[in-house]
Order: structure tokens, then C-alpha cells, then sequence
């Protein structure tokens, strides 16, 4: 394996006594396409600048082809590595055209003018990032997501083996985010250039990434491959949010799905809440109720049933079930069990046959065991939700009405009842 960066026990304070960067170690594979993520303020662009020998570490080392990047003469380094920085603001008035064309300075010597070749590799980049049309407009009277274009055509016409970006997408519309991703890919796959950004869009950089660097708190929390990255524990613990991480059908990648942030005062859990449903109708139920952080179980369940597969998604207890297969004795035990420790059942709209009568059965038992227990019926008109032979399910449910079933339309409708 072939290391074009290897960063060792990197530390870094912009004041003496608070480190920002702590013991940061890892490795960068040549060809890669690598994301930092992380958090506001944890540290991602001091790393960056780090890297690209802006700012000089406190202790540790950064190795660029095995050289200790701080013995690069200038020039040299150029060849090797180019940033997008952050800000791209540029005081003088230079066309696009000659701030593109800066890119080639590590070519041309000093008393020399550029070259047929250097005109014809900044007009590529000018037409590679669509703004071949600009290239006689000054660079500060062009919108911020142009201008942004602009840097990365000169980065693109360095020729570097790395390409560093620190957050190159935050001015640009989701259509450009797409269009210079999707560039830098190109290039990081045609000319083997490594590519290192920083972004704050997850979905984005599961999207296009080999690899990904999750920091919080000036250190590396975790880093490899995006589906041993982005796990909800990850996210959880960076940025303290619940999340649903799922395989996206149409790229071929994973793709997360933010739900709320877990304020310091919901970490307690609220209530214990027994959830019956099944095949797809627990779904909205699971996923509003873990984002409101109650404690919840779902059972009993089949074994890859579409509501048991979020179930463990979203790391919630389940009572489960071989699959197919009717609710056995012990499962209906372990789940009349989890209703007994809850304070509130809540049944789906799922229909009730052979298979899963029993579920019903548990939640009358929790009803007259003195439990809430709630009925949540999406469809306005009559759903039939029995399918046994001799409507033990109808019979069932219109007795757990008389005795104090309570119907409601949605399940915001039962967050908002008040304690
Ligand atoms: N020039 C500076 N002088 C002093 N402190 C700084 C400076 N730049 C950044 N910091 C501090 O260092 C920490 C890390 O900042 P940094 O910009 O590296 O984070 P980041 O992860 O890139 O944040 P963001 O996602 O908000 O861009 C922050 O606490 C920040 O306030």
C-alpha cells in the first residue's frame, strides 16, 4: 500500500495550552478520494492547513512521499499539493483568466513567460468548471459561487498529486455541488490526482468518497471505509444526533437520514412504550417516537419484517419471531413481559390474521392490566384489519374499544398529549 500521506501524532494550538489538533494520526492512500467531516469547530480546517504546511504543528509530523512536508522548497510543493482554501477573497482585481493561470506558477520560472502548453491547460480548466465565458470578467465582480468555480480551475491547472478543498461546496447551488464533485471524481479517477476535502454535507461525501475521516474535538473518532464510518453510534457521539443510516438503491453508496438533535435535557428517556405493528405500518410510529426519545420495544415481530428491519436500524428492543412462522409461546411471553414493564402499548393499523392475532391478544391484556393503550388508524374510512376466519380480530378490537382503547389519527397526535 502506497501512502501519499502519513500524519504522525499531530498537535496543534493556535494559544499556548489549548490544543485544537490532539495527537491526530492517519494515512492517506494514493489515488483516494477522501472527506473530513465533523462537527463546527472540531478542527477540520486547522487540519487541512496543517497538512498543506500553512500552519507549522506544535509536535508530530506530516509526511508528503515520505518527506517531512516542512523540508519542501516552495515550488517543489506546489507541484505536489493545491488548496482551496476557505476564503477565497482575492484583493486585486485579476481576471479569471490570470487567477486561473496562477495555478501554473509552479511551472514557470522566473523570468519566463507561460507557455503554449500552460494557456492550453488553463483553458480546459476554465471549460472543465463552466466558466470559460468568464474568463475576462475581474474575479470580484462574479458571484461568490463563480468565484468559487474560479479557484478551483486554478487548483485543477496546478497539475498537483493532491488536491485539498476546504468546504469547496458551501457557495454553490446543489446543481454545482453536484457538477465539481463529480469533476474532482473524474479527475481523481482519469489522473490519479488524491483529493482531500473537507465538507460538511454527509449525503455528499458518502456519495463520492473512498474514505472518510470523522473528527470531533480536534481528533479522529473514526476513519476508513464510509460504512464502518458513518454508523448512528458515530453520529451520535460527533454530533449528537439521532440518525437512520441506509443503503441508497440508486448510487450505490449509504446515505443518512438526520432526526432530531439530542438535546442535553431528552437524554433522560421518556416513557416506555410497547409498539405492536408489522409489514411497513410501524414505520413513521418507530421513527417519530424514537426522534421524541421515548423508550420503546416493538413485538412480537417476524424476523425481517420491514418494521423489524428499522427496529434494528434505529437500535430499538424487539420481541421477535422466526419469520413466517405464527407467534410462538415464548415470544408471546417475553412480549406480554415488555408490555407489563410500559406504561403505554400502541398498536399500528396492521391487520390482524393467524399469524399475529396473538399481539392483539397481549395488547387487550395490557388494557386490562390498566395500561394506555393506543389504536393508530391512518385511513380515514374502515380499514379492515381482520383476516382470521371468524373475525376474532373485528370481535377483539370493537371489545378494546368499549374498554377504553383510545383511537387516534396520527402519531403526532399522541407526542402532542401533554406528560
Ligand atoms: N485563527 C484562529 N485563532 C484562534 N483560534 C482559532 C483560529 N481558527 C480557528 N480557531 C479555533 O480552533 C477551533 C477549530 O477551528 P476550525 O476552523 O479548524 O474548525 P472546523 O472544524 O473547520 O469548523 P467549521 O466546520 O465551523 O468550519 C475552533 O475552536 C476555532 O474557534
Amino acid at each position: 500500500m502506497t501512502y501519499v500521506l502519513e500524519v504522525n501524532n499531530l498537535e496543534f494550538g493556535y494559544m499556548e495550552n489549548k490544543k485544537v489538533l490532539n495527537n491526530v494520526s492517519f494515512n492517506i492512500e494514493k489515488g483516494k478520494f477522501v472527506s473530513i467531516i465533523g462537527p463546527n469547530g472540531c478542527g477540520k480546517s486547522t487540519l487541512i492547513n496543517n497538512l498543506c504546511n500553512i500552519y507549522k504543528p506544535d509536535s508530530g509530523k506530516v509526511l508528503l512521499d515520505g518527506k517531512n512536508i516542512r523540508e519542501y522548497k516552495t515550488k517543489e510543493l506546489s507541484r505536489k499539493i493545491s488548496l482551496v482554501p476557505q476564503n477565497t477573497y482575492i484583493p486585486y482585481d485579476f481576471s479569471v483568466f490570470d487567477v486561473v493561470l496562477m495555478g501554473r506558477y509552479p511551472y514557470i520560472s522566473r523570468f519566463q513567460n507561460e507557455k503554449e502548453n500552460d494557456l492550453e491547460i488553463v483553458n480546459e480548466c476554465l471549460k472543465l468548471t463552466n466558466i470559460f465565458e468568464l474568463r475576462d470578467r475581474s474575479i470580484n465582480k462574479i458571484s461568490g459561487g463563480e468565484r468559487q468555480r474560479v479557484i478551483i480551475a486554478r487548483t485543477l491547472a496546478q497539475e498537483s498529486e493532491i488536491i485539498f478543498l476546504d468546504e469547496p461546496t458551501s457557495h454553490l447551488d446543489i446543481n454545482h455541488q453536484i457538477e465539481i464533485l463529480s469533476l474532482l471524481k473524474d479527475f481523481n479517477k482519469n489522473k490519479g490526482t488524491t483529493v482531500v476535502l473537507v465538507i460538511h454535507d454527509i449525503n455528499l461525501a458518502l456519495r463520492y468518497s473512498d474514505d472518510i475521516i470523522l473528527m470531533d474535538k480536534g481528533k479522529i473518532l473514526s476513519q476508513g471505509v464510509p460504512k464502518n464510518v458513518i454508523t448512528r453510534e458515530n453520529i451520535k457521539k460527533a454530533y449528537n444526533l439521532n440518525s437512520i443510516v441506509e443503503e441508497n438503491p440508486y448510487t450505490d453508496s449509504i446515505y443518512i437520514v438526520p432526526l432530531q438533535l439530542n438535546k442535553a435535557e431528552e437524554k433522560i428517556r421518556k416513557k416506555k412504550i410497547h409498539v405492536i405493528a408489522g409489514g411497513g405500518t410501524g414505520g413513521e410510529i418507530l421513527s417519530k417516537l424514537e426522534e421524541a426519545n421515548f423508550d420503546i420495544t416493538l413485538g412480537v415481530i417476524n424476523i425481517g419484517d420491514s418494521d423489524w428491519k428499522l427496529a434494528k436500524r434505529l437500535s430499538i428492543k424487539v420481541i421477535e419471531e422466526q419469520p413466517f412462522n405464527e407467534i410462538g409461546e415464548i415470544a408471546f411471553e417475553k412480549n406480554m413481559k415488555s408490555i407489563e414493564e410500559s406504561e403505554i402499548v400502541i398498536l399500528s393499523d396492521v391487520p390482524y390474521g393467524r399469524g399475529n392475532l396473538k399481539n392483539l391478544q397481549s395488547a387487550y391484556e395490557g388494557l386490562k392490566m390498566g395500561k394506555k393503550v393506543y389504536l393508530i388508524q391512518k385511513s380515514k374510512g374502515y380499514k379492515r384489519m381482520d383476516w382470521t376466519e371468524k373475525e376474532e380480530g373485528e370481535k377483539l378490537l370493537f371489545q378494546m374499544k368499549k374498554d377504553g382503547l383510545i383511537i387516534l389519527n396520527s402519531i403526532e397526535d399522541f407526542i402532542k398529549i401533554p406528560g
